[in-house]
């Protein structure tokens, strides 16, 4: 259990009426992040969304979260190490339920009832996944579970006029997928998922690597080298950091030191940024004139991916909106579901229809 930080300030308004035990999930690709609410702050916990499973029956479930990442690339050979979302999709509903349930124990303590939970999962999620969601959480034993979408939970997280007519914008880009999200009076007014994120570029690097110097790289060196140097390209000129890796030489077997620099990495970010600006451009395509002006002026970007360098300059060259990096871009979403969960008011019934789409 990894907590990093108990003491951040929520900025929105005091809580009225707070749920017992209420907790708030964003249940990601790569991370969980669970958001209890204390006051007017949350408790912040974060596990790696893997289980550990036996290799002959991906059901039965051995151990979650960090346990289990550990496990990975090194599990023996009865057991597999796997992550339950893929590209932000529930892949398995057995596995997705242990990682709930060990998130539901970190966020409450022992002998407690869950109350409320809120859950934040991709927008463009079909009902049946969302459904899925509802279910794991009620078999986890929440006695009330409710699935928003991340994009909107993002909003309210980052504290965005999301109840105005005039619009607001998340730009969400995670490991798996990134959405794009327009909401206004409450509720979310168009979507954009694109299932490409960090984990894409963590994959081109490792190609790359490969491509340029003939040497195998982990994909768990490439991701730390992006978060080291990384950027994407934009107009603005970036410096151009580097960090040295040891991969193993694909001729002779040997170990070999490379040099990641941020030119590479924004290289190998490219097709991935060049999605994400597609959907952007759909988005702004269909956008009724009278929300150009909220979008404008509240744009927020999310997500861990959204802390590249690079990325506010990016957009705004794509697409003229000065955006805004969040603060907290990694626990926005589950800030978000968190406040939702603790004051029930937050979404008036009319708008939790229109939370999902
Ligand atoms: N400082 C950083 N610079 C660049 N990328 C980063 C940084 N920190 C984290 N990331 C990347 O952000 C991604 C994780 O982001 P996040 O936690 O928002 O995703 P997620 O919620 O698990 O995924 P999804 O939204 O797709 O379900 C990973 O690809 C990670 O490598």
């Amino acid at each position: 259990m990894s907590i990093f930080g108990d003491t951040e300030v929520q900025e929105s308004e005091p809580k009225k009426t707070i749920v017992k035990n209420s907790l708030g999930i964003d249940l990601g690709t790569l991370n969980t992040v669970i958001a209890k609410p204390s006051g007017d702050k949350f408790d912040l916990y974060q596990i790696p969304s893997v289980v550990a499973v036996k290799k002959d029956d991906p059901t039965a479930v051995l151990s979650v979260g960090e346990e289990a990442k550990r496990m990975l690339g090194r599990t023996p050979e009865d057991i597999t190490a796997v992550r339950p979302l893929k590209k932000g999709v529930i892949e398995n509903i057995a596995q997705a339920q242990a990682l709930l349930i060990k998130a539901m124990e970190i966020g409450i303590k022992d002998g407690e009832s869950v109350g409320r939970i809120v859950i934040g999962i991709p927008g463009d999620s079909s009902e049946v996944e969302k459904n899925a969601a509802e279910e794991i959480g009620r078999k986890a034993g929440a006695e009330y579970v409710l699935v928003i979408s991340e994009g909107l939970a993002a909003a309210i997280g980052a504290g965005l006029p999301i109840a105005e007519p005039n619009g607001t914008m998340v730009i969400d880009i995670g490991a798996g997928s990134s959405d794009l999200v327009v909401i206004s009076l409450g509720g979310i007014n168009d979507i954009e998922t694109v299932r490409w994120g960090g984990d894409d570029i963590d994959a081109r690097i490792v190609e790359l690597v490969a491509e340029k110097f003939n040497v195998a790289i982990s994909i768990h060196d490439a991701e730390a080298a992006k978060i080291e140097v990384g950027m994407v390209h934009c107009s603005e000129e970036m410096e151009n950091l580097s960090v040295e890796i040891i991969g193993k030489a694909m001729d002779t077997n040997r170990p070999k030191k490379v040099v990641i620099d941020s030119m590479l990495v924004a290289d190998a970010a490219e097709p991935i940024m060049i999605e994400v600006m597609n959907g952007l451009q759909l988005i702004l395509e269909r956008l009724p004139p009278e929300l150009m002006m909220g979008i404008y002026s509240n744009t927020v970007a999310v997500g861990g991916t959204s802390r590249l360098r690079g990325v506010k300059e990016r957009i705004f060259d794509e697409v003229e909106i000065p955006i805004k990096i969040s603060d907290d871009p990694m626990t926005v979403v589950a800030k978000g579901t968190a406040i939702v969960a603790a004051e029930p008011l937050a979404l008036e019934p009319e708008v939790r229809l229109k939370a999902m789409r």
